[in-house]
Formats: structure tokens, sequence, C-alpha cells
């Protein structure tokens, strides 16, 4: 049951995020100005995925968070430094996966909310230092790759690094109108699931080289979990339906092999072949899932499994990031303001707009304001079991794209935003769905 909130109580409790995402972007905008992350306690700033130089990463990422809440001046501010001081030709190695759905997503919605031509380029500029990473025999890419020499590294990888591109590169496959991008892509995606399993199961470690399987355990979790999201969002954003497919094969076997009804539904890790249960610890990454699971179809399933991570929340108020209902023991106690459980919630909500989605979020969001505020910005927690909560001097890029968006979204009916057709990245950037409006761009 909905607790009764008016429309006008949620719009405030939107503006309320707004004012949040104002007060921690100045002390961004003062104290880190284009480095990739603030640390919120000390005021100084970390550097992501570089490991020394600085790439704005979370400039980058707020922007289009910036853009549909209304804040121009700080856009423009945004956009200034980007135009003026965004340089991808550096020595170092970076993650192909952190840097695509981070750099290449964050750029490609800001794209979409105002048009700028320079935004687009630099898109282009590091989609085309990552895709030397995806020239293996197989087609599955390596795990990092230097953005200036493009030597790779690490051929032992997983199926959220081999196939988390598909819905960013496909947008910029059709705004240069290369196909590359999106080939590319989609050939990764392919290449990790004609290796599935006998009972349409993929493990989690695989090499790139060779195609051989490193690993044997089936997981919704890290290192699996964005593999099977843009899957369904291969159809979802570009009419994809060999990703239908493709999705459909994949999550009828996790419904029939992975899930547990013991006292609450849980999914459980597998042995991809034999389908024998390995696990009950939970991944807090994993609570997207139930919002997928929805998206896909399985509304019951979906419902259940996100009720069930809310039913940790409430105990705990911030999720931990590991927990094993079969002892009801915390296993990992930290959580690095992750935004999964809203993600979810705001995924159902525009699915049903059950009060009940928001309600979820509320709490997730005043849980963040009562334990992860720091003195210059919101800080990653490193032990949500004690009272106080313990903070850690981090704040991860993720945070201003992703949570801040969700809740300004489902509280706040915004007007820049298209409730009904839409489309958001795993690292929450709008690639679909902003209203056009032009009148951000800086001259
Ligand atoms: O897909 C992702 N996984 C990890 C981060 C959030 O926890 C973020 O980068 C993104 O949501
Ligand atoms: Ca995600």
């Amino acid at each position: 049951l909905s607790a009764g909130r008016s429309e006008a109580d949620w719009k405030a409790l939107g503006e309320d995020v707004k004012a949040e995402m104002a007060w921690a972007w100045r002390h961004y905008r003062e104290r880190a100005w284009g480095r990739d992350e603030i640390k919120p306690i000390s005021g100084g700033f970390s550097s992501f995925p570089l490991k020394t130089e600085h790439l704005g990463l979370s400039l980058i990422e707020a922007m289009d968070t910036l853009w549909v809440m209304g804040l121009d001046a700080e856009f423009a501010d945004a956009l200034g430094w980007v135009k003026a001081n965004l340089d991808f030709d550096r020595d170092g190695e970076v993650s192909v996966f952190e840097t695509s759905i981070r750099l290449l997503g964050g750029l490609l919605s800001a794209h979409h909310a105002c048009g700028d031509p320079v935004l687009l380029a630099k898109a282009r500029d590091i989609a085309d230092r990552l895709i030397p990473a995806f020239a293996t025999p197989t087609g599955l890419p390596w795990r990092y790759i230097n953005l200036r020499t493009g030597a790779v590294r690490d051929p032992a990888t997983n199926p959220a690094e081999i196939g988390t591109y598909l819905p960013e590169w496909g947008t910029l496959s059709r705004l240069t109108g290369d196909r590359r991008y999106l080939d590319t892509a989609k050939k990764a995606m392919v290449a990790l699931f004609v290796r599935r399993s006998k009972i349409d199961l993929l493990a989690d470690g695989i090499d790139a080289v060779t195609g051989k399987w490193l690993t044997r355990r089936a997981t919704v979790g890290p290192p699996s979990d964005s593999y099977y999201e843009y899957l369904w969002d291969g159809w979802q954003l570009l009419g994809d339906r060999d990703c239908k497919h493709m999705y459909e094969v994949c999550t009828k076997a996790i419904l029939s092999h992975q899930l547990d009804f013991s006292e609450r539904l849980w999914v459980v890790d597998v042995d991809f072949e034999t389908g024998a249960r390995l696990s009950t610890e939970q991944d807090e990454l994993a609570s997207f899932y139930g919002g997928l699971l929805a998206q896909g179809g399985a509304a019951r399933e979906g419902r259940a499994y996100t009720e069930s991570w809310a039913w940790l929340q409430d105990r705990f108020a911030v999720l931990p990031e590991g927990y094993d209902f079969a002892s009801g023991a915390v296993t990992y106690k930290s959580n690095s303001l992750r935004p999964e459980l809203a993600d979810a919630a705001f995924n159902h909500w525009l699915l049903d707009r059950d009060p009940r989605w928001r309600e979820i979020a509320r709490t997730h969001y005043l849980a963040m304001k009562a334990a992860n505020r720091a003195s210059y910005g919101y800080a990653d927690l490193a032990d949500v079991t004690t009272t106080p909560k313990l903070q850690r001097d981090h704040c991860p890029g993720y945070w201003w794209s992703e949570q801040m968006k969700y809740y300004y979204l489902l509280f706040a009916d915004a007007p820049r935003f298209d409730y009904r057709h839409n489309y958001l990245s795993t690292e929450g950037n709008v690639l679909l769905g902003f209203k056009p409006n032009r009148r951000a761009r800086v001259v």
C-alpha cells in the first residue's frame, strides 16, 4: 500500500533531489573540476579509469542528469569544459567496458540532450580507441586497451565485459552512419551466446582468444549481470530480433535453474552445465535484475525478486553488497553508493506506475542522505552494519549518472523526459527520451 503521498509531495521530493545534485556539483566545481572523482570527505580527488591522469569522468557522467533537472548553467559549464579540455590521446590503459558505459555513454547522452557536434566527435574518438580490443579470432574483446597505442591486455574476460556495448555503439553507428560500431558490439554478444551450455546457461569466465570457458559459475550478478540487460536492450532500443531471441533463451534457462523460493524469491548461482546450486550468497549488484525480468515479460518473478531486495533494504537502511539468505549473514558489509535497487524500482515504475516502486526509491534516497552525505559530496560506505555507518572518502562516477537521475525522474515528473518512449543504459545514460531542447548549447 502506498503511504498516500500526493503528487505535490513527490514533486517536492524531486526538488530536494535537484537541490542535492546542485549542492554536490558546486563542491565538485570548486574542488575537483575536470578530475575523475571527488573525494567527498577530504575534498580531494581520485582518477578512474586511468590510474594517474584525469578524463573528467564525474563531469561527463553528470551532464545528462544536470540537463534533465534543468540545471542549465551547470550543464553549459560542463559542456564548455569538454569542448576546451577533453583529450583521450593518453598513453594509459583503461577498462574497455568501464570506459564505454561511462565515458562513451556519458558523451552520447549529453549529445542527446543538446545536440552539440563536439560531443559526438568525442564519442566517436573514444570508441575508435576502444574498438581495436575486439580484434580477436573469436570477436570477444580483450579487457584492457591503451588509449594511445592500442596495446591490449588480459584475455580472461566475462559476460558483462564482452556484451555491454550494443545500445551505446548502436547509437553511435546511427549518428555517424558507420556500422562498424554496431556490428562489432553485436558480434561479441553472439560469440558468447553460441558457447552456452546444453542447458542454455553461461559461466562467468571465458578466454577471449581461445573462446574456452575458464569457470563454471552461472550468475545474474557481476561479472555477468549487464550482458543479460543488454540482450533485452538490443531489442528494446534497436529492435534487434536476434537479441530478443538470445534474451529469451537465456532468461528461460535462468528461470528454470536459478530461482529459489524457500522463504522469498532469490536468484542463486549454479553450475552452468549441471544446474547444481553453488551458493546462497546474494550480490547487491544483482538487485537490478527484477526490473529487467519485468521489462522482458516475467513480471511476477521480477516483482517478487525486487520485493526481496526491498525487504533487505528495510533491515539495513542501506543494502550490504553481500548477503547470504540461508544464514541471514552479511557477507560484504560495504556499499559503494550502489544504484541497482533504485534502477530496478525506476524500471518497474516506468512499466506499471505502481506507487510501491516510488516508495522503495524514496527509502533508498532518504537512507543515502542520512548515511552517505559528507562535507563535499556523497561518499561510499565501508560498513553499513555500524552505527553510524562508516563512510569511505570516495564518490564513484556512476552516482552522478544513475540514482540521482532515477530519483528525480521517479519523483519530479520531469518536463524534459518522455516517460512513454525512452531508453536508459546500464549506467543510467539517456539515449532516447529527451524532448527536443537546444537552449543549452555553448556558443
Ligand atoms: O552496470 C554497472 N555496474 C556497476 C556500477 C554500479 O554499481 C555502474 O557502473 C553500472 O550501473
Ligand atoms: Ca547497471
